[in-house]
């Protein structure tokens, strides 16, 4: 019998690799309903992300054992092979026989005439599995940095290229090699339903153990891999699931009680619902996003956050059109995701180069719409989840620089001075280092229209 995590991982993978699939929303699907336990859907989610995140390495390692190119097999056979391979190179908990086994199991159940190919493959893959950072450095010895880069931290050259470009390489490597690894769990509390301790203790008290955050205020970490949605704290509205760099938002934009909000790009809610808590649910906020289902899903999280000031609506944020100005914009622009690779394994084979300056061009317009739609003297954040210069000061400097815009960018330092490494990283935003605090990567600037 096949071990059913692993049955559950092909499920998600094979979605992502045959349709196209996101792997959060494929796995979430793969899990659904399955009854599985803790342990189980631990291994699943372990398996289907580490399988992505280092799919350019496995596939590299496994190419001399192959007679066709890897592009060339079937999805089934080369979503088996993967998976089964980061168990024998990632996770040496597992016996190695255990996963050939699985997989030649797996083989017969998607593609019987491959199960010989599969069980010939693994067993010889098994041999190397113990010494693959040996084989790769000795074959790559010669090789150019970024392609050395590129097989051995599973990450497209020409993303290696352009981030190198913008931060050079020491502080690249650091980031990319971070975001390798697991993404630990963050809850943000919702200070409306109690304070961050005594959150944690109604967490404690349902079997989770949570402690505070660095960086923060309202933040909780979680050890492990837990399912959040199905405990009464977060059925209830106590907590989100959020990363601890994105709580990071929210504060900056200052918002108090009674102020008329507007956020931009607000689906599925998360920093909304942050701003909202932090006005005590006091004033109002009008939430954009762009398709139907989106404004949807802002509507569940204001609605199990028990938060009434929050009203989500359809609309392009460049062409919002309010009865009078807003106090304060969020614009948490969409973005190539660059620093979410640990969450999003998949979106870095996504992208193309090409990405970058559409997204550029939207993010511009975007941020230069709230500044025409904000009051003199209120203020308007930009963040974004990716590290490149290009969506991100560029984006800031070129509408700050147009005398048109009235606006300028504020030194946020001040609001990052409990953590000096960060407030020196700070201008003309701060940039958040995924390996700096084992967040995800993210970009934050503030700016106050004359
Ligand atoms: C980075 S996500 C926002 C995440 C959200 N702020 C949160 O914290 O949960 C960017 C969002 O922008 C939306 N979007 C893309 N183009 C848009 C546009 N022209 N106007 C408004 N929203 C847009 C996307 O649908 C996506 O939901």
């Amino acid at each position: 019998m096949i071990a059913e995590g692993r049955q559950r991982a092909y499920r998600a993978l094979i979605r992502v690799e045959r349709d196209g699939a996101y792997l959060n929303v494929a796995l979430q699907e793969a899990l659904a309903g399955s009854g599985l336990d803790e342990r189980d859907r631990a291994l699943a989610t372990e398996i289907a992300y580490g399988a992505l995140r280092r799919q350019m390495t496995i596939d590299w390692l496994l190419s001399p054992l192959l007679r066709r190119p890897m592009a060339k097999l079937d999805p089934e056979v080369r979503v088996i092979l993967r998976m089964s391979a980061y168990q024998m190179t990632w996770l040496s908990r597992v016996p190695p026989y255990a996963v050939a086994h699985d997989a030649v199991e797996l083989a017969k159940s998607h593609r019987p005439q491959a199960a010989p190919f599969v069980n010939a493959v693994m067993r010889r893959y098994a041999e190397r599995a113990p010494e693959w950072a040996d084989i790769l450095r000795r074959s790559l010895a010669r090789a150019r940095d970024v392609e050395r880069w590129s097989v051995e931290y599973s990450v497209p050259a020409w993303i290696i290229e352009r981030l190198v470009h913008d931060h050079g390489p020491d502080r690249v490597i650091a980031a990319l090699a971070a975001m390798n690894e697991p993404a630990p769990m963050a809850l943000r509390v919702n200070r409306l339903r109690g304070s961050r301790d005594a959150v944690a203790a109604r967490l404690a008290s349902e079997g989770v153990a949570a402690t505070p955050a660095a960086l923060a205020r309202d933040g909780l970490r979680i050890a492990g891999q837990v399912d959040v949605t199905r405990l009464p704290s977060y059925r209830e509205g106590w907590v989100t699931l959020q990363d601890e760099g994105a709580m990071l938002v929210a504060p900056l934009l200052r918002a108090e009680p009674g102020m008329r909000v507007a956020d931009l790009c607000a689906a599925p809610g998360g920093k909304t619902t942050h701003v909202a808590e932090l006005m005590g649910d006091r004033g109002e906020i009008d939430a954009y996003d762009v398709t139907m289902a989106k404004v949807g899903a802002i509507r569940r999280q204001a609605e199990r956050l028990g938060l009434a000031i929050v009203r989500p609506k359809l609309g392009d944020g460049r062409q919002v059109k309010p009865s009078a100005p807003y106090d304060a914009v969020l614009v948490d622009a969409p973005c190539t995701g660059l620093g979410v690779m640990r969450r999003r394994p998949d979106l870095r084979y996504r992208r193309r180069p090409d990405d970058v300056r559409a997204l550029a061009e939207l993010q511009y317009e975007l941020l230069r719409h709230a500044c025409e739609i904000v009051r003199p003297g209120g203020c308007i954040v930009y963040s974004t989840c990716t590290l490149l210069k290009e969506e991100n000061e560029s984006v800031v400097q070129r509408v700050a620089s147009d005398p048109s815009t009235g606006v300028r960018v504020e030194d946020v330092a001040e609001d990052f001075r409990a953590w000096p490494e960060l407030s020196g990283d700070c201008r003309p935003g701060l940039l958040l280092w995924p390996d700096a605090y084992a967040t995800d990567g993210f970009f934050m600037a503030r700016l106050r229209r004359a």
